[in-house]
């Protein structure tokens, strides 16, 4: 048996015994470099980062492009930090799991330190670390997969969470929200030489940079009206040649690790193929599954400098195109089918994505979404092709029964997803004069079925686990009451609060024409057993337009 902690160069036969390649360079080598020199910081070590992010920095070292790696910082999770880097020697596994049953195995170890830093206490001995890289002139960028949740200050009703409002009244010296560290760590570059820096934001959002400009201003400024930093500092991180966000749209579908991976692995040799369960609720391992096909755009705009992230596949491009390519990917030809699947999986007990989309139903529901009533407000970012873009996802991707996707995985965090994934589309109905909102279907019909969700209650009347979603007490306490096995009760004073947040789909849902639809599809899947399916299926054969 190979250990992931074996000397990958002296042992190397061993880790091609078990099909895994290794890399070239000296991970000690390469961490003494970065500690000496720290270029690359990551916020987020989850599984996306250890099959991308990752991947990159390790070709390019090996490829002789890049001479320092990377040092991953988790705000959220410890056990991340001591249970899976610090444990395995800060080095990863990636399995690319293939259509045809094969899976490459890749070996990386680009990560030169990994730190943990919670919220903010007596010990200040982690923020102070990170001080130190952030005060480096040499750093000259930050990059972030922390999910969506990770940039928000705000609940659904506007007000700051609770330790966003404790960071705001108290001055940066321990901050308790993730964004408020981060702004602590650039008040402390700003303090120390104010050299340029760029923060990349590579999470699922439309124009992703700039909520996290968004969410790093609001703190800084609250902290200017009390007094705790000056305008010089707001200038700085203001200004994009000193402090920049650029835009990005990352995609590829990366699973949580699945045990029929682990046991590939062990059977084939490797031994650190055990899932760990996080109490963060992250599931991780020493390896991550991903697929094969990805796609990064990245705005490229780095005041100080960047690796040649265009030597491994990056697409570096201007604003308007990233923007395109993140609205094409997020709002139209990937996250809204996945989602709408996420949904009607969870609902209707797929334990699959793969499995899901060889239900007909299913089929022609992503279809409906994705050629019916996304593509058609879609604008070409010429980069990539989004007809040929949304074939490959339905036709190769999706179906791809390696890949070992979850509808329960994608259903997390469902309420910071909507806005993204059906609100800018809803949007385009509402701004083109020849188009209406209330001409979709499908997409208000998901929409219902995620209150449906907030039920708890599956297709068979029974109790589901629903996957974790910050506002779920909430949403789910405004549906509790609701009867299953009447369609005829009065469900608008239980719903509308949620039909109408703008906090959640950025409109008011009914004062754009959708609320009272959405409202009739949910109360023909209160009638009883089997409903939320007869519900698709008579939208389905309502609809006929056909783009299989
Ligand atoms: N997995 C994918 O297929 C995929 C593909 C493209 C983009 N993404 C983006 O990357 C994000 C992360 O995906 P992943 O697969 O790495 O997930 P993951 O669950 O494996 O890891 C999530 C990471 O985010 C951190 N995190 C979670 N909540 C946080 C919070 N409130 N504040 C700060 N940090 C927080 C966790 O500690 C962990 O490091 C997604 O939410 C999405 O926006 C994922
Ligand atoms: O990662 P999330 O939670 O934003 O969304 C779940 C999936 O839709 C997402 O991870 C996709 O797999 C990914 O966007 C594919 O590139």
């Amino acid at each position: 048996m190979v250990k992931i902690t074996d000397d990958y160069k002296k042992d190397k036969q061993a880790f091609a015994k078990a099909g895994i390649k290794v890399p070239t360079y000296s991970q000690e080598e390469i961490a003494k470099k970065t500690l000496a020199a720290p270029r690359w910081v990551h916020f987020g070590g989850g599984n996306l980062f250890r099959a991308f992010h990752a991947a990159i920095a390790s070709h390019l070292i090996d490829a002789g492009k890049l001479d320092e790696g990377i040092i991953v910082v988790d705000t959220h999770d410890d056990s991340i930090i001591e249970n899976v880097y610090k444990k395995f020697n800060n080095r990863m596994l990636r399995v690319i799991t293939k259509a045809d049953g094969s899976q490459d195995r890749e070996l990386f170890a680009p990560v030169a330190d990994a730190i943990y830093t919670g919220p903010v206490t007596d010990d200040t001995s982690s923020l102070e670390k990170l001080k130190d890289i952030f005060n480096q002139a040499s750093l000259q960028l930050a990059t972030f997969s922390i999910t969506e949740k990770g940039y928000a200050l705000k609940d659904a009703e506007g007000n700051f969470f609770a330790p966003v409002a404790h960071d705001i009244e108290n001055e940066p010296a321990k901050p308790q929200n993730n964004m408020s560290l981060l702004v602590t760590l650039l008040l402390s570059r700003f303090k120390n030489g104010a050299t340029p820096i760029a923060l990349l934001s590579t999470d699922n959002f439309s124009e992703n940079g700039d909520k996290l400009k968004d969410s790093v201003l609001t703190i800084a400024k609250a902290w200017q009206k009390n007094g705790f930093v000056d305008q010089d500092f707001i200038d700085y991180l203001s200004d994009d040649s000193k402090v920049s966000f650029p835009l990005s749209m990352i995609d590829r579908i990366t699973p949580n690790p699945s045990e029929t991976v682990s046991e590939s692995l062990k059977k084939d040799g490797f031994e650190d193929a055990d899932l760990i369960h996080t109490e963060s609720h992250t599931t991780i391992a020493a390896f991550t599954n991903t697929e094969e096909a990805h796609y990064l755009v990245v705005e490229d705009k780095f005041p100080n400098g960047r690796p040649a992230f265009e030597d491994d596949g990056v697409i570096m491009t201007d604003r308007d195109t990233v923007n395109l390519a993140d609205q094409m990917k997020v709002t139209a030809c990937l996250n809204p089918l996945h989602t709408a699947l996420a949904i009607y999986g969870t609902i209707l007990d797929f334990k699959s994505i793969s499995s899901e989309v060889q239900d007909p139903d299913m089929k022609r529901l992503i279809l409906q979404i994705g050629y019916g009533e996304d593509l058609p407000v879609v604008q070409d970012p010429k980069v990539l092709s989004p007809r040929d873009f949304i074939d490959e996802l339905v036709n190769k991707r999706l179906p791809n029964p390696y890949i070992p996707d979850t509808p329960q995985r994608i259903a997390a965090d469902t309420s910071q997803k909507v806005g993204i994934r059906y609100g800018v589309t809803i949007q385009h109905y509402v701004d083109d004069p020849k188009r209406n909102p209330a001409d979709l279907n499908f997409i208000p019909l998901v929409i219902a079925t995620w209150l449906r969700y907030l039920m708890g209650i599956n297709d068979e009347g029974e109790k589901f686990q629903p996957s974790p979603d910050p506002l779920w007490d909430d949403l789910h306490a405004q549906v509790a009451d609701i009867k299953f096995g009447d369609a005829n009760q009065d469900v608008h004073d239980a719903i509308k609060g949620i039909l109408s947040n703008k906090s959640i789909f950025g409109n008011d849902l009914y004062v754009v024409g959708l609320g009272d639809k959405i409202e009739s599809d949910f109360k023909e899947m209160l009638a009883g057993k089997g409903t939320i399916r007869k519900t698709l299926q008579k939208h389905l054969d309502e609809e006929s337009k056909n783009f299989d």
